[in-house]
C-alpha cells in the first residue's frame, strides 16, 4: 500500500486551513486524495471548504480516532488555543506534522507527550502552485516511515529537504520561509526603477516579473550556476557590469543588505520559541 493510500484510509487531519494549509490541501486533492480522507479544523472556513464538506470533506466535525498525520498549520501565536483540542491524538500512531514558524518541537512534546512521533517543516508560499520549498525534521519517536510520511504530503507542494538538526529551522525559515517576500519586493523594486528610468506602470511591472519569473526558472534549469549565469548577461563594460557595480557594493550594496535581511528573519524565529 502506497504512502496516500494509507493516509487515504487512516484519513489526515489539517489543523488550520489559512493560505498554506490551503495550498497544502489543494495539493493533496490534486494527487488524488478524496474529501472523504480529510479532516479540517478552522472556526473561519472559507467558502472553498464549504464546498469541499459538500463532497465529504469533514469540516469542523469530531476528533477522528487516529488519523494518520495531524498537520498543524495555525499561526504560532493561536497554538496555545488550538492545540488543546487535538491533544487527544498523542501516544498513538497519528504523525504530529507543524509547519509553524518558531514553535519548537519541545512545544509539542509537552502537549502530545515526547513518545508521539512530531516532525516540524518549513514550507513557502510558492506551495500555491506546487513550487514551494519545505525543510523538515523529526523528534526521536518520528522513525523513516515517518518521515517518508512527512515528505510525501509535503511533496505534493513542491520540493523538500530533510534537516540534520532541528537549530537549523531558524535559518530555513529566513532564507526559504521567508524568502518570497524578499523576491517579491525584488519585482517591486524593479517595476518601481522602470517607472523612474521614464516606463509605464503596467510595462515597467511586466519586465520586472518577466525577469525575475525567468532568471529563476533558468538558475533551477541551468548547468552553470548563478555566478556564470551572472557573468553571461554581463559584457565587460557593458550596461549590466554598470548596474552591478553598485548592486554589488560590499558596503551599501545587497550583500549586507541580504545577510542583514535573513538575519532578522531567523532572530525572529528564535525569538518566537520564547
Ligand atoms: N505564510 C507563509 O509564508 C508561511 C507560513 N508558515 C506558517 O504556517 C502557519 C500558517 O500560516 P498562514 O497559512 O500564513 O496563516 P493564515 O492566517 O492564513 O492561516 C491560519 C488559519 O488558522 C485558523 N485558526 C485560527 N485559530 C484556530 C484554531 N484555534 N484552530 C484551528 N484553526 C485556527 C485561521 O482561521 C486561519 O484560517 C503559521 O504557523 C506560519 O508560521 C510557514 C511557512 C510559510
Ligand atoms: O512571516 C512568518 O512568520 C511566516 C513564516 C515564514 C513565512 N511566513
Amino acid at each position: 500500500m502506497g504512502i496516500f493510500d494509507r493516509i487515504a484510509d487512516k484519513g489526515i487531519l489539517l489543523l488550520g486551513c489559512g493560505k498554506m494549509g490551503s495550498a497544502m490541501l489543494e495539493g493533496w486533492l490534486s494527487k488524488g486524495l478524496p474529501p472523504q480522507a480529510i479532516h479540517v479544523r478552522d472556526p473561519n472556513p472559507s467558502d472553498r471548504l464549504k464546498a469541499l464538506a459538500g463532497q465529504g470533506l469533514h469540516l469542523n466535525a469530531d476528533l477522528p480516532a487516529a488519523p494518520a498525520i495531524c498537520l498543524v498549520a495555525v499561526k504560532p501565536q493561536m497554538m496555545g488555543a488550538a492545540l488543546p483540542d487535538v491533544a487527544a491524538l498523542g501516544g498513538g500512531p497519528t504523525l504530529v506534522l507543524s509547519i509553524a514558524a518558531g514553535t519548537p518541537i519541545a512545544r509539542f512534546e509537552q502537549v502530545f507527550g515526547a513518545a508521539t512521533p512530531i516532525v516540524r517543516a518549513m514550507p513557502n508560499t510558492p506551495a500555491a502552485i506546487g513550487r514551494g520549498i519545505t525543510a523538515l525534521i523529526g523528534n526521536d519517536a518520528a522513525g523513516p516511515a515517518h518521515l517518508d510520511m512527512a515528505e510525501a504530503v509535503l511533496a505534493a507542494i513542491g520540493e523538500t529537504v530533510r534537516l540534520e538538526h532541528e537549530d537549523q529551522i531558524d535559518a530555513v525559515t529566513g532564507l526559504s520561509g521567508s524568502g518570497p517576500a524578499y523576491v517579491f519586493h525584488l519585482i517591486e523594486c524593479l517595476a518601481a526603477a522602470g517607472e523612474a528610468e521614464g516606463l509605464a506602470p503596467a510595462l515597467a511591472m511586466r519586465l520586472a516579473k518577466a525577469t525575475v519569473a525567468g532568471a529563476g526558472m533558468l538558475a533551477m534549469e541551468a548547468d552553470e550556476g548563478p555566478a556564470q549565469l551572472r557573468a553571461n548577461v554581463t559584457s565587460p563594460n557593458g550596461t549590466t557590469q554598470a548596474g552591478l557595480a553598485v548592486l554589488m557594493d560590499a558596503e551599501n550594496g545587497l550583500p549586507p543588505l541580504i545577510r542583514a535581511t535573513v538575519a532578522a528573519a531567523a532572530g525572529r524565529s528564535r525569538e518566537l520559541k520564547g
